[in-house]
């Protein structure tokens, strides 16, 4: 490691990581559960698709709607939970130029057949754009975020960049062309976070929103990640602060660690972990679960991980999202020491063995000098006393 730079985050040091790109760094010995990130998003946006419209959330913070809605004063497809929602959106993320350019889009859908994912891409540059212009230092943080334009598909790029020609995007001081597009359609592709539905086993976690992150978007990616992350979208809070992400470390961390998360349920397989990082973060994954996995035939691969369902094959390009796929299960009964599966310690103490969560337990923060030892489901917010887990 080399070539530290200045964090404003106390716990955390961006650093330049050999094969990695920047990372970050633990500055001083973590507790387990310590709280190392609070992030608020640089953009939001919708994860839904632009027909048919969704507005059982709040668009300002992607709260459900429980009470009455504020309509947008613009459109029929926006609403708000609060007028001060409603207020704060229509002079930063819902601003005129987003809500004619959303309602123009839906126009030109019944012409023009677009997949759901290029819809919600259109959304994000929508955002960026308008970003570019009422947050000129947010859309160069934007910027100055990993991605590679050529990792996006070409005919995407410019189906996308026409379409938001058509919309007439505002003149900001970055111009607007189709490598900024490109540059845009990157950042979002490996560093978008999709903030999730509550849980529910009856049916697979869809994402409400995407959201991307100043700080939490240098978090590269581990296996057995040391931390992980927490969201309360739906928390009775009125500053918008349920978008926050919140990062709490696993275990204890010693100070010069790297700090990763996983950017997938910790249940893949080893093929399908590959597989998708390859895929849409472009890099082949050699940590250590890995590097034991890898030797693993694909026989043992199935005895260890009890798939109890299909593959998902049509799998899609959503960012970081907490997917569930029937892999390894808390459950199953591996042995701490095993030979052929040296990682079960993790999956006995720190994977939720609720049916179809596949989250990951932290403990609950530390209060003063004292550990907790309640664990808390980053995806079904179970709670669970971990001596419980030890047994
Ligand atoms: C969200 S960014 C993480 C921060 C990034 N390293 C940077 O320099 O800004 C995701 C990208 O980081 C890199 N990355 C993340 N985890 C990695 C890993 N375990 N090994 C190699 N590259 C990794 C990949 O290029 C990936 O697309």
């Amino acid at each position: 490691m080399e070539k530290t730079s200045q964090s404003p985050y106390p716990l955390l040091k961006i650093a330049e990581i050999q094969g990695r790109g920047r990372g970050l760094i633990s500055t001083q010995p973590l507790k387990p559960g310590q709280v190392i990130l609070k992030d608020s998003p640089l953009l939001l946006y919708s994860a839904s698709p632009l027909i048919p419209s969704n507005n059982t959330f709040c668009s300002n913070c992607f709260k459900i709607i429980l009470q009455s809605p504020i309509p947008c004063p613009m459109c029929t497809f926006s609403a708000f939970c609060t007028s001060s929602c409603q207020s704060i959106a229509l002079s930063s993320s819902h601003t005129p130029w987003v809500c004619q350019s959303l309602t123009q889009l839906r126009n030109i859908l019944s012409s023009h057949n677009l997949l759901i994912d290029q819809q919600i891409q259109a959304r994000f540059l929508i955002s960026a754009y308008d970003l570019a212009l009422i947050s000129p230092s947010s859309f160069r943080v934007l910027l100055s975020l990993q991605g590679d334009p050529s990792f996006i598909s070409e005919n995407d790029a410019l189906l996308l960049h026409s379409l938001v020609a058509t919309l007439n995007p505002p003149t900001s001081e970055f111009g607007f062309s189709k490598e900024l597009t490109a540059a845009l359609l990157a950042k979002d592709k490996v560093n978008a976070f999709g903030l999730m539905e509550p849980f529910d086993s009856n049916k697979e976690r869809g994402v409400r929103a995407y959201g991307i992150y100043p700080m939490a978007s240098f978090f590269n990616h581990d296996c057995l990640p040391n931390a992980c992350r927490f969201e309360y979208v739906d928390s009775d809070v009125s500053d918008r602060s349920n978008v926050d992400m919140i990062v709490r470390v696993i275990h204890d961390v010693p100070e010069g660690r790297e700090i990763c998360l996983s950017y997938f349920p910790v249940n893949f397989k080893y093929s399908d972990r590959q597989k998708r990082l390859k895929e849409d973060y472009g890099f082949i994954c050699n940590c250590d679960r890995c590097v034991v996995e890898a030797n693993w035939s694909d026989h043992d691969d199935d005895d260890a991980m009890d798939n109890e369902g299909e593959e998902n094959e049509d799998e899609e390009d959503e960012v970081m999202e907490e997917e569930v796929d029937d892999e390894v299960n808390a459950n199953d009964e591996v042995e701490e020491g095993d030979q052929d599966f040296p990682h079960a310690y993790f999956f006995m103490r720190y994977m939720c063995n609720r049916e179809n969560c596949g989250g990951t337990l932290a403990p609950l923060p530390p209060s003063d000098a004292s550990l907790s030892t309640v664990m808390e489901c980053n995806v079904c917010s179970n709670l669970s006393k971990c001596d419980e887990l030890m047994v």
